[in-house]
């Protein structure tokens, strides 16, 4: 287990990581990081831009050297990621060296269904969303794992009822 406190949120997109993330800190008394909003505080621009102008590539070298200042800071905080930071390498080792990491899982209809009415996710701006988020959910299932402690899964509950199941978790 890290030396660092932190509790870290890792799954696909609409799994519930930045709301329940923000919902979790509060809960512990944590600092609350989504790593979206860090990237956009820093550049002054949204995601969609970011994507248009420097790529995915360059979003991810943001969300890697946003994962390195983080293992600089002393505070304890629920780290909220965007749901693509496994597929770089390195960001796994770095993710567990963060703190606790837990696996926010869905079924796809809930997965489809939560990120559906927000336009702001560049990777589901295609036609068939349903089938983008079944895509990378294949690709990227074996680098959640890798890089969890511990699954949870949220269709069943609300995201107050997860933040419940996870503190359960933290304080077994
Ligand atoms: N456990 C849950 N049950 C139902 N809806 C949820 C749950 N967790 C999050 N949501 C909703 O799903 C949408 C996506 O949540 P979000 O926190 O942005 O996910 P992520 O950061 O993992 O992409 C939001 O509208 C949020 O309110
Ligand atoms: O899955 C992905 O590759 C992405 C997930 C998004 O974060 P959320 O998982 O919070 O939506 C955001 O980082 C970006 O749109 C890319
Ligand atoms: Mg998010």
């Amino acid at each position: 287990m890290s030396k660092h406190s932190n509790i870290v949120l890792v799954g696909p997109m609409g799994a519930g990581k930045s709301t329940v993330g923000r919902l979790l800190a509060s809960r512990l008394g944590f600092s609350f990081v989504d790593t979206d909003s860090v990237i956009e505080d820093r550049t002054g621009a949204d995601i969609p831009w970011i994507f248009d102008v420097e790529g995915e590539e360059g979003f991810r070298a943001r969300e890697t050297a946003v994962l390195r200042d983080l293992l600089e800071e002393n505070a304890s905080m629920v780290i909220a990621t965007g749901g693509g930071i496994v597929t770089q390498p390195e960001n796994i080792a770095l993710l567990r060296k963060l703190g606790r990491v837990f696996f926010l899982q869905a079924s796809l209809e809930q997965l489809t269904a939560r990120t559906s009415k927000d336009k702001k996710r560049p990777l589901l701006q295609v036609k068939d969303p349903k089938a983008k988020i079944k895509e990378l959910l294949e690709l990227r299932a074996p680098l959640y794992e890798a890089a969890a402690h511990a699954n949870i899964m949220t269709d069943v509950r609300g995201a107050k009822g997860v933040v419940h199941q996870i503190c359960a978790q933290i304080e077994a």
